[in-house]
């Protein structure tokens, strides 16, 4: 069983645990409740390139990465420093996350957010939705098409924009057929957890020109930005370097300031 596989495992196990407290209707009640969606996709869109800031306590490939003991006080750095996008892991087992987590920043900062966990039913989304989530992605090595194509829909149905993760050229086919707007190319493979930032620049040319395209893991700073963007990107997701330096939002504010350096608008 490869890692992605242990994960979805533990992932629905949770999930049958939630879905027997709380039944699909109320999770829809609060969903009609939620502050209505931001625009991610405009602000993807901008000038520049894009920059996620993840809430990230651990990983299976790294284990505890920080604490972050508070989630809303990281997010609000996060946003001060500019990000466009908050990404938040609800994964329990192997990341440290919750939906708590994510309606904590949810009711704290004013940029959209990312529900990042491993998507695998609409029961999902709408939980998502329910936290205040604008944003929900979907692993594509995770789900078969027609499932893929389905939470797509179903994603946009409810006012979420999905962001449609890949590793490799046929992945990213499935993305596009699957009509993702956005797509994010993750360094790292989730079979195995080696990270090859050279995966980006391979895959991005399959994804057309109107499609955002994320490059996911493994941004370091500034240069890895930079690298990324000559490639093509048009964000960047960003969780390990982000949360294990002493300042936070200084980090991505140096990331934000690469991204808007006046050489990269032309190649948008
Ligand atoms: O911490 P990093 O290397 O900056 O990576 C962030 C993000 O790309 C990574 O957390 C991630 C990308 N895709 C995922 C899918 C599930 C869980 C986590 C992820």
């Amino acid at each position: 069983m490869s890692v992605l596989d242990e994960i979805i495992e533990g992932v629905r196990a949770d999930l049958a645990d939630r879905q027997r407290e709380v039944p699909l209707d109320a999770l829809k009640e609060r969903a009609a409740k939620a502050p209505a969606p931001r625009d991610a996709l405009a602000a993807l869109r901008g000038q520049g390139v894009s920059v996620i800031a993840e809430v990230k306590r651990s990983s299976p490939s790294k284990g505890a990465l920080a604490a972050i003991a508070d989630p809303a006080a990281l997010a609000r750095d996060y946003e001060a420093g500019g990000a466009k996008v908050i990404s938040v892991l609800t994964e329990r087992r192997r990341f440290g996350g919750s939906l708590a987590d994510l309606a904590e920043v949810r009711a704290n900062v004013d940029v959209a957010l990312l529900r990042k966990d491993f998507i695998v039913t609409s029961y999902q989304l709408w939980e998502a939705r329910a936290a205040g989530a604008d944003m929900a992605l979907l692993i594509v090595a995770a789900l078969e098409q027609d499932a893929l194509v389905s939470l797509v829909e179903r994603a946009e149905s409810i006012g979420l924009l999905p962001l449609v993760e890949v590793h490799t050229e046929e992945e990213a086919a499935r993305a596009v057929d699957a009509g993702a707007k956005v797509i994010g190319v993750n360094a790292r493979d989730l079979r195995t957890l080696q990270v090859d930032r050279g995966v980006f620049a391979r895959v991005a040319p399959l994804i057309p020109k109107d499609v955002v395209k994320v490059a996911e893991s493994g941004v370091r700073g500034p240069h890895d930005l930079l690298a990324y963007a000559s490639s093509g990107a048009d964000a960047v997701l960003v969780g390990e370097s982000l949360v294990i330096g002493k300042d936070p939002r200084a980090a991505v504010a140096d990331l934000v300031a690469a991204g808007a350096h006046p050489a990269l608008r032309q190649s948008g």
